[in-house]
């Protein structure tokens, strides 16, 4: 008999086929407490289950006593109560690595629109604002050569590590708790405390997870320490900076620039202060957002699933201890 699974994402025809091979697929549109009650009995026979954002806590494991393997389209899981799935001895499986180029690409991408305001420019222009030559006030900063600091040295800090340095001949400082000698090898990156990081950089960029350590880790404090001309770009997870305050600096002119990719509630509310300031650029969460890379990103989830419900967790296991 196939195991039951709950997918709560649409899939492309080809993805979903594959998985109804294997599988007995239900399909629901989300994690909700009215889905899960419309589907009471789907919920309390599957064995696995497929999909991205919602919360997937203690709560949600009640109802499924039967769940052996989750299976989540994306590298990032706070969204998971970890302990909880060990504790049921359930695997969570994620996305690592098919991400990654194109995730760096979306904060090399902030960090050339904020230092040239390329979004607020385009808006001028559309707005009939270019009537003579530009000056000043349409100046922005200079990327190349100057020092990028990266909060979250893994494989998406990596990989913005090598187009900064290699693509625009920046210097890398990191902070770390060990040193990352493949980083030192091939970008001459240093290795630096929080405080150092933030004085130094002329871009702090984050691509953190999310976790009772990362909470907040960039407050007013910290905030303070980045230079006047600084920019902050985040592409980690938003309740990594503490928005209030980075709210209150920008609107104090601390800081030249944000890119965000991420915010502390999405989608970021309408009144968000962040929509209306024009340094900063916001996008809505599309580090990996490419076709061929949530393409890429939904195959692997359905390769996880299927290879985990067969006992297989030698890839991309967030908890391989939970089947001992
Ligand atoms: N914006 C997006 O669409 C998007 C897309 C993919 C990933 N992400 C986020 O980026 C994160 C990183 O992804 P990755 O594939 O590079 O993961 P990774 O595990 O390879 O890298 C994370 C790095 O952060 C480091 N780290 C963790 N806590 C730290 C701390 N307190 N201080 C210093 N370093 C710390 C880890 O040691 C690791 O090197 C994901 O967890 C997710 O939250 C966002
Ligand atoms: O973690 C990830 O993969 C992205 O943020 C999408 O959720």
């Amino acid at each position: 008999m196939k195991p039951a699974v709950i997918l709560y994402k649409k899939l492309p025809d080809d993805l979903y086929a594959r998985l109804a091979e294997q599988c007995d697929v239900t399909e629901v549109s989300n994690l909700s407490p009215e889905s899960q009650q419309q589907h009471a009995a789907a919920f309390r026979q599957a064995e696995g289950l497929l999909g991205s954002g919602g919360k997937v806590n203690g709560e949600l494991l009640a109802n499924m006593p039967n769940l052996r393997v989750c299976s989540s389209v994306s590298v990032g899981y706070d969204n998971f109560d970890v302990a909880a799935l060990n504790a049921r001895h359930v695997v969570l499986m994620h996305t690592p690595t098919v991400l990654t180029e194109t995730v760096a690409d979306t904060m090399m991408a902030l960090v050339l629109s904020t230092a040239r305001r390329v979004p607020e420019l385009d808006a001028w222009v559309k707005a009939g604002h270019w009537q003579k030559s530009i000056g000043p006030a349409q100046f922005g900063i200079d990327v190349h050569h100057k020092t990028l600091g990266i909060l979250g040295m893994g494989r998406i800090g990596m990989a913005l590590a090598q187009r900064a340095h290699f693509g625009f001949g920046m210097k890398i400082l990191y902070n770390a708790r060990r040193e990352h000698e493949e980083a030192q090898s091939r970008f001459g990156a240093q290795r630096c405390e929080l405080k150092e990081l933030l004085q130094q950089s002329d871009f702090v960029c984050i691509s953190l997870p999310l976790t009772d350590e990362t909470h907040h880790l960039i407050g007013a404090a910290e905030l303070e320490l980045m230079k006047p001309d600084a920019v902050l770009i985040n592409a980690g997870r938003g309740p990594v900076v503490d928005e209030k305050a980075l709210i209150a600096a920008l609107q104090a002119g601390k800081l030249h620039a944000a890119g965000l990719d991420v915010f502390e509630q999405e989608p970021v509310p309408a009144d968000s202060p962040l929509l209306s300031l024009p340094n900063v650029v916001t996008l809505p969460h599309i580090g990996s957002a490419t076709h061929e890379t949530r393409y890429g990103m939904m195959q692997d989830a359905v390769e996880n699933l299927i290879a985990a419900l067969g006992g297989n967790v030698d890839k991309n296991c967030v908890n391989p201890q939970a089947l001992k």
